[in-house]
């Protein structure tokens, strides 16, 4: 890898490229970030003249910095006596990792500018096509279909909605979400609901059929095995609990502790024991394959409690060509141990909190919360927070203060998104429960610093330079105040940014629509289909006028074009390319100067210095760097100065990607 260029262009350019062949290089290029000790030339203007006035057009001049032969070499450190300047530093990075002006005033609807995605089960309160398009409109980002409720006919009619609603609504997809119905052990049907009191008897037999006031079925037939006299047995989760006193052949005998009203199909749990079922069963196969057939974007697969189910379902994908995502749902005590490898194998991941405050103390939901979103976050997985998270506005219009906290903690420690189970499937008020969520999470982000880096994230992306770029992108879009635009096939790159939580929203732009769909599940990001022409700058004209003419971004806004991931699409496979740029319809050129109006942007004072008199451009843009613009400088340095260093065989990346520039300022 080498430095190559770094372009301020108009804006800001930085290039960097790999050798070819991937290796190393033998030296490594130390550039001091001030008084620009690197040779600075001047570059013709590409700004593209245009008499149109509704082409958006990119202002660019640019100066390189370029490596020369005889350039300076040697490395230079970081000296004790320079500490003072790098903390002040650290502290001034800290200030304006926070959203600019550009970021604040970037979205004005509701389902873009928050940035955690709202995931909805769909029930028979909003199985219709209005409700759909409703929910779709206050926030829903993600449909979900239990496939422990109704029949295939009935979520297929919601899948055709969803994508009826998906092909009208080009800038605003919703993802779909199977999520399987797993080993769950459920007490039969009663002919109508018993009262159950402390201290009676009660009755679970194997045997088919049984629903009276003292026995139900289980349709479990290893029941009778997995229970132990003194275990608790959890009805819902724990609405109601019961405690073995005995067992016989087919019968499990129990006394009532927290009494209650048994319905038909309740959930049992044994607390601290997972059923000894295949996480995926016959049914769920069923399901998954009927998944396959409709090209649903997610499964959440229940009760997972092993990574080799995760490979079990991704190689019968494979065998399928089908592109779905599997996110595993933690809710069984067995995957607490598994916690990683499970994680590792999916690609994200629910903390599932109904069935594992089931399996589990209830106390320790909130510290394994944090502990998975801690874990997905640094694996670059996504993460979704579920269940009760507005339970009482399933019959009430508003929420308790302690749910409204939920919320506020679930976005806090970072989860793409969170998730609403029966308060939109069968509550009384599904849109005012998305509503809430929706003004919560974004109260919330508004309060949160960007780029919060996930722990480790550099251990898991064998494409170690995008992640480098993500990271680079992410800094310098916080500190412009811009938000990212990114071009994608894979959804990669999108995915990779996302992780780093940029301030100002991710817009990634694909030519696929199952990648743009998946996109809705990732937090900050925006995802939005389009042909990709075989021309870049034509692309990115047109990705910009689209932004543009959707409101998403304001004329003289600017914004970070990052290009980079596994697949090249306009760069060589060898370059990552960043370039952060002011967007403005094309005006007569003593006019369009005008608009730019960041005073510390460096695209600003390009711009300005190059219209009035070129041949000061070179000396006025040595001498008038001011503090913010020379943070641009250290930025592409920093590209330059760190990738080659964490990517040093001797020094594995064990650490996040650096986060301070490793030289005196
Ligand atoms: N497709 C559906 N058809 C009918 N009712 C549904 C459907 N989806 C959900 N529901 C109703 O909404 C309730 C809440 O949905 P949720 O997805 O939380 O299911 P659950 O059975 O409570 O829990 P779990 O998520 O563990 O399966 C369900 O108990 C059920 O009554
Ligand atoms: C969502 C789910 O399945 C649970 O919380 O148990």
């Amino acid at each position: 890898m080498s430095f190559s260029q770094a372009v301020f262009n108009g804006t800001f350019h930085i290039y960097l490229s790999c050798t070819s062949d991937g290796s190393q290089p033998k030296q490594f290029l130390s550039l001091r970030p001030y008084g620009l000790n690197f040779p600075s030339v001047l570059l013709k203007s590409t700004q593209q003249e245009s008499s149109q006035s509704h082409r958006p057009s990119r202002r660019s001049s640019s100066i390189t910095a370029q490596q020369s032969a005889g350039a300076q070499r040697e490395v230079v450190p970081v000296m004790p006596d320079d500490v003072p300047e790098i903390e002040e530093y650290i502290q001034y990075l800290r200030g304006i990792q926070q959203p600019g002006e550009a970021a604040k005033a970037m979205w004005s609807r509701p389902t873009v500018r928050r940035k955690t995605k709202i995931v909805c089960t769909i029930g028979p309160s909003t199985n219709t096509q209005e409700m759909i398009w409703k929910l779709a409109e206050v926030g829903m980002n993600v449909a979900r279909l239990n496939m422990s409720h109704g029949d295939h006919a009935s979520h297929q009619k919601v899948i055709d909605l969803v994508k009826e609603y998906n092909s009208q609504h080009k800038d605003n997809v919703i993802a779909i979400m199977l999520d399987t119905k797993g080993p769950e052990v459920r007490s039969g049907d009663l002919p109508q609901p018993i009262t159950l009191k402390s201290g009676q008897e009660f009755t679970f037999t194997i045997q088919r059929g049984v629903g009276t006031t003292d026995s139900v079925s289980v349709n479990y037939d290893d029941f009778v095995n997995d229970v132990e006299v003194g275990d608790m047995l959890l009805v819902d989760g724990g609405m109601m609990s019961l405690i073995v006193k005995s067992k016989t052949e087919d019968s499990v005998k129990c006394e009532v502790v927290d009494g209650g009203e048994l319905k038909s199909r309740r959930h049992l749990n044994v607390r601290g024991k997972s059923a000894t079922l295949p996480s995926i069963t016959e049914k769920d196969w069923d399901d998954i394959k009927f998944g396959v057939d409709n090209k649903v974007d997610f499964y959440a697969v229940s009760f997972v409690k092993d990574a080799a189910v995760v490979h079990e379902l991704k190689n019968y994908l494979k065998d399928c060509g089908a592109d779905i995502h599997v996110i595993v749902k933690i809710e069984s005590a067995d995957s607490i141990p598994n916690l990683h490898s499970i994680i590792t194998a999916a690609d994200g991941a629910m903390v599932a909190r109904g069935d594992l405050g089931a399996e589990l103390p209830i106390e320790e939901v909130p510290l394994l919360q944090e502990k998975i979103i801690r874990m997905c976050r640094s694996m670059g997985k996504a993460v979704i927070v579920a269940t009760n998270m507005l339970e009482s506005m399933i019959m009430h219009p508003t929420p308790t203060r302690a749910e409204v906290s939920d919320i506020a903690i679930a976005v806090r420690e970072g989860a793409d998104s969170v998730m609403l189970s029966g308060e939109t499937a069968h509550g009384k008020f599904p849109l005012k429960a998305v509503k809430v969520m929706h003004t919560v999470a974004m109260r919330t982000e508004a309060t949160l610093l960007g780029a919060q880096t996930p722990h480790n994230l550099g251990q898991v992306f064998k494409n170690h330079m995008s992640e480098m770029f993500a990271f680079h992108a992410t800094m310098m879009s916080n500190t412009l105040g811009t938000s990212i635009v990114v071009f994608t096939r894979t959804g990669f790159m999108a995915i990779l940014l996302s992780h780093y939580r940029p301030s100002g929203t991710v817009f990634a732009f694909t030519n696929e629509k199952r990648v743009q769909q998946r996109l809705a599940l990732y937090q900050g990001v925006c995802p939005i289909y389009m042909e990709f022409s075989d021309d870049a700058e034509e692309t990115f004209s047109d990705a910009l006028a689209l932004l543009q003419k959707q409101g998403m971004v304001r004329e003289g806004e600017e914004v970070a074009l990052v290009q980079s991931g596994r697949q090249p699409i306009w760069r060589s496979p060898s370059s990552h390319n960043i370039q952060v740029g002011t967007y403005m319809i094309a005006l007569p050129k003593n006019l369009a100067v005008s608009m730019t109006v960041y005073p510390h942007c460096i695209g600003f004072s390009m711009c300005l210095i190059e219209w009035w008199d070129p041949k000061r451009v070179h000396r006025t843009a040595r001498g008038s760097i001011s503090s913010p613009t020379s943070e641009l400088v250290r930025s592409a340095v920093s590209i330059a100065f760190s990738s080659p260093l964490s990517l040093s065989p001797a020094s594995p990346l064990t650490t996040p990607p650096l986060q301070r520039p490793p030289w005196p300022l």
